[in-house]
């Protein structure tokens, strides 16, 4: 039958944002599954409309004048929708496919359905992750292929395929117990996509793309939440549209309310962030939500995801909250060292590379210029924040530990002693990089021949990194020589 529900189109046409509110409301509390290919449609067609070729008004009159909400009217989704429905279900012989559950080879006829449609220009624009992109547009990004590939599903009957999402991938389950899993999409740039395959040997890589198991698998509520965490508000760099960054605030606390991002943190993180730019009174502040966030984690994926820890740690920095900010990264790299490091983790390894070479080095460099600041100027004597850093450094060494791919460099060791250098010998001196348990479980007491060898170690980490330097010069890692030297200290 052609064409969406009744019940939906009561709703058009959509004029303002509680009208799109109350959709989605609807669509949530049923009877029927929410239906994506809807919700998408319009979302998408919201989205374009906001962010794309837009004549940026100067004065604000004219902002003030223009009423900017696009109406999106029943005619124009209705026609997108069928158009999804004609090219779907004409696509697929259901015929064919006769079990109560969905096969290997139909996942990969629905993929190679939303895939063949696609145009082959260049595909990591922005607002290319709806339907409304696909339809009108024959473009999606890595996320709306998958995305596409499941709302198909919807629409011919197979509710046993849902969405998994990693922190930088997505593919889908399916099967009787929902455990057979299917790529249905590409991943980066340059290389070969392996849809139809199992992610079964990427997992088993243990890289950070697959995380290890952990995935966040959404059931229909939680891919309607994730459409609504892909929408992009961004008009450019410079500019969000303020209409669509409200209307998807909004939409995510319906969401919240529902507890549909109870077990989804990036959907939690989108939040925080979204508040910290337009507070809601009566809301949770963005670290009650960054923390449910890394709550979500630890509790659903064995706290298997960085994004959290980075989505807190991102937003303590902005609130020059440095102490803070550091021990977030130290618990993000406490997630990181349980991977190995594979070709395919880029995203997170330049996250990573930002917080070393860039984030805590701003740092270090701002406290010690602001000496006025009593409370900045004490994280350089802080053993605390000293003890983050390591723990920060030594989380990646653990990475790169076992990886068929080398993570550091010389430019990392470079940024490190750099930072550790700004901190007071003394201060240096004081951390206790976890001495061993004497028997009754105590933490043993420094004897004065470990403070010594710390001390000179310390000293030795002050005096000697030009020769350790030059020591990675012919291929030696500084920075592993100097997280091992300070395990041995450790073990002796
Ligand atoms: C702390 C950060 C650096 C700030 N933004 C971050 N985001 C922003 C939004 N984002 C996401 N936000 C909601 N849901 C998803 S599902 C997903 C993905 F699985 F990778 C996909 F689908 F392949 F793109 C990504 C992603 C990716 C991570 S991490």
């Amino acid at each position: 039958m052609a064409g969406f529900r009744d019940p939906a189109k009561k709703h058009f046409p959509l004029t303002d944002i509680s009208s799109v509110i109350n959709l989605f409301k609807e669509q949530l509390e049923g009877p029927d599954e929410p239906n994506l290919a809807l919700l998408s449609i319009v979302l998408g067609c919201i989205e374009n409309t906001l962010t794309l070729n837009r004549a940026i008004s100067t004065n604000e009159d004219d902002r003030l004048l223009r009423p900017i909400f696009p109406v999106v009217d029943l005619s124009t989704v209705d026609a997108l929708y069928t158009k999804f429905e004609t090219l779907v279900k004409g696509s697929v012989d259901l015929t064919k496919y006769t079990g109560t559950f969905s096969s290997r080879e139909l996942v990969k006829k629905i993929s190679d359905v939303i895939w063949s449609s696609l145009s082959r220009s260049f595909k990591d624009k922005a607002h290319l992750q709806s339907l409304y992109s696909f339809l009108t547009g024959n473009k999606l990004d890595c996320f709306g292929v998958a995305f596409g590939v499941v709302a198909a599903s919807q629409l011919l009957g197979r509710n046993d395929i849902h969405l998994s999402l990693s922190e930088d991938h997505a593919w889908v389950v399916f099967g009787e117990d929902g455990t057979d899993t299917a790529e249905v999409t590409w991943h980066g740039k340059g290389n070969e996509d392996k849809r139809g395959q199992s992610i079964a040997l990427s997992v088993a890589e243990k890289s950070w793309l697959y995380l290890n198991g952990h995935p966040v698998i959404c059931d229909r509520n939680m891919e309607v939440a994730a459409l609504v965490s892909a929408a992009n508000p961004s008009i450019n760099m410079m500019t969000d549209s303020i209409e669509m960054g409200a209307l998807q605030q909004e939409l995510l606390w319906l969401l919240y309310d529902k507890g549909h991002l109870l077990k989804y943190p990036m959907g939690l993180g989108n939040l925080g962030d979204l508040e910290e730019i337009s507070p809601n009174p009566g809301r949770p502040p963005p670290l009650a939500i960054f923390q449910e966030a890394i709550s979500s984690a630890i509790k659903y994926y064995d706290n298997h995801h960085v994004y959290p820890y980075t989505y807190m740690g991102g937003y303590l920095y902005r609130k020059r909250r440095y102490k803070e900010a550091i021990k977030c990264w130290a618990e993000a790299s406490n997630v990181i060292r349980k991977f190995n490091y594979t070709r395919e983790d880029e995203e997170i390894y330049k996250e990573f590379l930002e917080i070393s070479n860039e984030l805590i080095p701003n740092i270090v460099k701002a406290v010690s210029l602001n000496t006025t600041d009593r409370v900045q100027m004490n994280i350089l004597y802080n053993p605390e924040v000293y003890g983050d850093i390591l723990r920060f450094y030594d989380g990646i060494c653990e990475w790169e530990e076992g990886s068929s791919t080398p993570v550091l460099h010389v430019g990392w060791a470079q940024h490190l002693t750099f930072s550790l250098n700004k901190f007071d010998p003394r201060t240096r001196a004081k951390i206790d990089v976890g001495k061993d348990e004497d028997e009754d479980g105590e933490k043993e007491e420094n004897d004065e021949n470990d403070n010594e060898s710390e001390a000179r170690l310390k000293e030795e980490l002050k005096t000697d990194n030009r020769n350790k330097l030059l020591q990675s010069k012919e291929g030696k890692d500084p920075l592993k020589t100097v997280l091992e030297d300070l395990k041995k200290e450790d073990s002796s």
